[in-house]
């Protein structure tokens, strides 16, 4: 493998020396999710580079044949002319697949990417302006366009998670048009168009909706958090409590500082000096960049998961200063994570809703797996801790109907004879091979980001894990009390209902301004009542706990029972 280190690698490689040049990119981009940037006239190591016009063509050449071999597009980014000669850096991006169901197409390139910061700071508007291809007016025109609950639009706050997609072409051109009848985006459309699509997941500012954010963050597995600053306000109120909350769960951050056009040159440099302190700080450990050009983009969005490096963008949505920077970043993002499709499935559910003509369906992501339509899965679990057997009759994603989901998609299932009242956000539809058991206690490492006094055991707060939200209550510690900073190792019990968890799951534990994120370690396994109950009356134990009654105490048979309002199709 070591001719690979060398520059001239691509001019004229043997047969062999191809076959291997076309196993490492094909590692590069299954690793790279389906895509990858390709750096042509340097070799794996970095160490030679430049190549003259004739090699560079025939490199080039060589590339351009991998790709047709992998079926991938070559896109060109830039080139770079040194002492040694000139490197030219590519994307390679994996083509869209075909899908035969309903004749419609779906990405294979996709990431999903959390957006918060303080109240203000410019999130929806911002959204507005990519994903409807409008400038903002500086009144809240361009956000008019997201809100989707009538109380939003009254105050011009964002409560509820939303979700928006930005397509781009092969060419990294924006798919998405602006809407002439003032409607929303037509979704198949964009999909059909695009070779990558990003999905914002557009969290609420306001400390009152902290709850909204957590549950964003923890349970719809961002690839990548887009952090706003308002340039003109800085870093107020929750800038460092949404910072936190991406560093704790190890999601990757990059900022975007808006309003540049109303903020007086001193202020806007005062709030980056400030804002890099802040990333560079003990705490987070980052190495701030402020992208200034196209160069800056493709150097932090190739080494943006992998390193420490946090780029920083400074844009206006109302004269559209550096949104171009900001597009071609959202386009060259390219997350780690690789799921395998031979895993047993999971999926988590984040929402549920009536659809007329259709009946219940579950939104949420699929963890690991594969699921095919008629699947048999089982859900739960209720607050006995069973699981029923249900079958998917049909999915949809992105609003269009697709026979498959595989792991790191959202999605949503219309599913047949159960009602909406029995389903409730934290439960999982998961392959019958993983015999899921519920849990009521576990056992996790946790770290107190902020507590004003001191946490001890019978404390209560609310428990964030993927989409599970429920009460907790400490049963014990391995330390008499924990104060902010302080690490420990913590029992915890659901107060209300059973739920499905797994170790190293990241949970974040909060009540008010206390906060504590920690990695489940431990699931205790023996109060749960497990049984699988198929659609019937009847109901069947494996085991009975001794503590039996004072869990139908607990839970009440209580489940809280989701809001009741019919609401629209899931966004997915
Ligand atoms: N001049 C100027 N105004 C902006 C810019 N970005 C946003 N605004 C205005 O700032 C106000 C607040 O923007 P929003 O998008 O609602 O802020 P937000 O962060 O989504 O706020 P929450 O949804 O409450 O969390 C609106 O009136 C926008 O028109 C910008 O770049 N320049």
């Amino acid at each position: 493998m070591c001719f690979l280190s060398c520059q001239l690698v691509l001019v004229s490689p043997t047969g062999e020396q191809y076959d291997c040049l076309l196993r490492h990119l094909r590692e590069r981009i299954d690793e790279g999710c389906g895509e990858t940037i390709y750096v042509v006239g340097m070799g794996s190591d970095g160490g030679d580079y430049g190549l003259d016009e004739k090699d560079m063509e025939a490199s080039v050449a060589t590339v351009r044949s991998l790709c047709e071999q992998i079926e991938a597009d070559l896109i060109f980014l830039r080139e770079r002319v040194d002492t040694g000669g000139k490197m030219r850096d590519y994307l390679i991006r994996r083509r869209v697949g075909e899908q035969d169901f309903l004749e419609v197409r779906y990405e294979e390139v996709s990431e999903r990417v959390a957006v918060v910061g303080n109240v203000d700071a410019g999130k929806s508007t911002l959204l507005g302006v990519l994903t409807h291809g409008e400038l903002d007016n500086g009144r809240g025109f361009a956000r008019q366009k997201l809100f989707r609950h009538k109380h939003e639009m009254e105050s011009g706050r964002t409560s509820s998670v939303g979700n928006d997609i930005l397509g781009f072409d092969q060419d990294g051109e924006v798919v998405n048009k602006p809407d002439s009848h003032g409607g929303g985006l037509d979704w198949t459309t964009i999909c059909e168009k695009s070779s990558k699509v990003i999905t914002f997941i557009d969290l609420a500012g306001h400390e009152k909706y902290l709850k909204t954010t957590v549950f964003g963050m923890t349970g719809h597995l961002p690839d990548f958090c887009m952090l706003m600053v308002g340039s003109n306000a800085g870093i107020i109120g929750m800038t460092k409590e949404h910072l936190g909350l991406a560093l704790a769960l190890n999601v990757p951050v990059f900022v975007v500082v808006t309003k540049i056009d109303m903020c007086p040159a001193n202020i806007l440099q005062e709030t980056l000096k400030l804002l890099q302190r802040l990333l560079k700080s003990p705490g987070c450990r980052k190495i701030p960049v402020l992208v200034q050009n196209k160069d800056d983009v493709i150097v932090t969005a190739s080494n943006f998961s992998s390193e420490r490096m946090c780029p920083i963008f400074q844009i206006s949505n109302v004269t559209g200063e550096n949104m171009e920077l900001l597009k071609m970043f959202l386009n060259l993002l390219s997350s780690r994570t690789t799921y395998n499709n031979d895993e047993p499935a999971e999926f988590q559910i984040d929402d549920t809703y009536s659809v007329p003509g259709v009946g219940t369906v579950v939104s949420g992501t699929t963890l690991r797996g594969l699921i095919r339509l008629n699947d048999t899965l089982l859900l739960g679990p209720d607050p006995l801790g069973t699981f029923i057997q249900i079958t998917v009759k049909s999915i949809h994603r992105k609003r269009m109907s697709v026979k498959e989901v595989r792991g790191g998609q959202t999605a949503s299932f219309a599913l047949k004879k159960i009602k909406r009242s029995s389903i409730r956000k934290g439960m999982v539809m998961v392959s019958p091979k993983l015999m899921p058991q519920a849990t009521w206690e576990f056992e996790a490492e946790i770290l107190v980001l902020h507590h004003p006094t001191t946490i001890s055991p019978r404390y209560q707060a609310m428990v964030h894990c993927g989409s599970i939200r429920q009460t907790a209550t400490i049963l014990t510690m391995n330390k008499d009390c924990l104060r902010t900073g302080d690490k420990a190792s913590v029992h915890f019990r659901f107060i209300k209902t059973p739920e499905y968890l797994h170790c190293d799951q990241k949970l974040v534990f909060r009540e008010g301004r206390t906060k504590a994120v920690g990695t489940i370690t431990k699931v205790t396994a023996y109060a749960v009542m497990m049984g699988i109950r198929h659609q019937s009356p009847f109901r069947f134990y494996v085991s009975l706990p001794s503590s039996f009654n004072h869990i139908l105490k607990n839970s009440g048979f209580s489940i809280s029972s989701p809001s009741s309002s019919s609401r629209l199709y899931p966004q997915y």
